[in-house]
């Protein structure tokens, strides 16, 4: 019965055959005794769950080593920005470095916990390059000594540095059919694209941290002020603010889909969902009336299974 569902290569198929894993441990007891590096992943596991549906629901449609792998990066990088995020403006600069020596031991093969010890064993099975690591550090570092961007040029380079470098990370356990300087162009593109929908679905959040991630070029070009955005307003200007910055958003997705078929097929599936349900998040902010000041855009559970198969064929052609 099982190998019936594996022959048939369907979403529902694939669910089925793999829903033990969305039990909520994945991995046996007995097996995380036995081996300390699937205890670790575990852990990073449990972590991708607790942090984020949308990167945790795609990461269950990989294939098992390559999950993990998943999970490592996404703990590593979650714990890189929860580090800033923890960190006062202008906080010592110095706890980046001390993260930074701790990275360097992980390429080494060593780590300080079970989340650098499992991404230790990623970088052993998978050819992770440090450099995106430490290009993520560097946007960090920009968190703590920068809270406005003047132009689109600036803020590229944060979201190239904060998220972009995840694109790169993920090729690299993904696999890529052809290696080449376009493969990778557009998987850093994905990655700014998803921080552009963050920055839109987060700008009352950010606000509230005395941060504005939007180009002030961008503000000034809608007549709408740093006041107005601190006092919340939603109007006309606001409206063609963040159309603006959406279709910014929405044509790198598409420079981003155009990586795809660069991507080994049993990754294709996987980064379309993710693909596609991080990209809805902008339909959010606009059917919500742009009220992203204190409303959060988001899209439901149910939707997010809907958009599955959507993905699924989209992943075929
Ligand atoms: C497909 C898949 C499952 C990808 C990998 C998941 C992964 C390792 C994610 C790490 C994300 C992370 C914690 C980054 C730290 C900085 C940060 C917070 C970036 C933002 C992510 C969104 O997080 P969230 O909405 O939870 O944010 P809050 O803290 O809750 O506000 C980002 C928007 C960046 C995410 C960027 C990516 C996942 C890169 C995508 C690119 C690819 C998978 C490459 C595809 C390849 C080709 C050729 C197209
Ligand atoms: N364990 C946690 N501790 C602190 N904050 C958390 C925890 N889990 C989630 N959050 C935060 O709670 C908020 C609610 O998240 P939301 O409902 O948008 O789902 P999400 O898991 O963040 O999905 P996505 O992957 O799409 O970002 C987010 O800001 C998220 O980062
Ligand atoms: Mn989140």
């Amino acid at each position: 019965m099982w190998s019936v569902w594996k022959v048939c290569s369907s979403p529902v198929s694939y669910v089925l055959v793999h829903s033990p894993d969305l039990s909520p441990t994945a991995l046996p007891r007995s097996m995380l005794a036995r081996d300390k590096s699937l205890e670790s992943y575990e852990a990073c596991r449990q972590l991708t769950a607790e942090y984020s549906k949308t990167f945790y629901f795609a990461s269950l449609l990989f294939p098992m080593e390559k999950r993990r792998a998943i999970w490592a990066i996404y703990a590593w990088c979650r714990r890189t920005d929860e580090l800033v995020d923890s960190l006062d403006f202008k906080a010592d600069p110095r706890m980046l470095d001390r993260w930074q020596e701790r990275l360097d031991k992980i390429f080494g093969g060593g780590g300080e916990d079970v989340y650098d010890l499992a991404l230790a064993d990623a970088v052993r099975n998978f050819p992770l390059e440090i450099r995106p690591f430490l290009d993520m550090i560097e946007g960090m570092r920009m968190d703590l000594t920068q809270a406005r961007y003047e132009n689109w040029e600036e803020l590229h380079t944060y979201c190239y540095r904060v998220a972009g470098t995840v694109g790169l990370m993920s090729c690299a356990v993904m696999g890529l059919v052809d290696d080449c300087p376009e493969a990778r162009r557009r998987a850093v593109a994905l990655g700014v694209a998803k921080q552009m929908t963050n920055i839109l679905r987060d700008v009352g959040e950010d606000a509230r941290r005395g941060r504005i991630y939007l180009p002030l070029e961008d503000l000034r070009k809608f007549g709408y002020s740093e006041e107005d955005l601190f006092a919340y307003v939603v109007d006309e200007r606001w409206a063609a603010l963040m159309e603006f910055e959406i279709a910014r958003a929405e044509a790198i997705y598409l420079e981003a889909e155009k990586g795809i078929p660069y991507l080994i097929p049993d990754a294709r599936w996987p980064v379309w969902a993710s693909l596609i349900l991080y990209r809805r998040i902008l339909t959010k902010v606009r059917s919500n009336g742009y009220q992203n000041f204190l409303q959060r855009a988001y899209v439901p559970r149910a939707e997010k299974f809907l958009l599955l198969p959507v993905a699924w064929a989209k992943a075929q052609t």
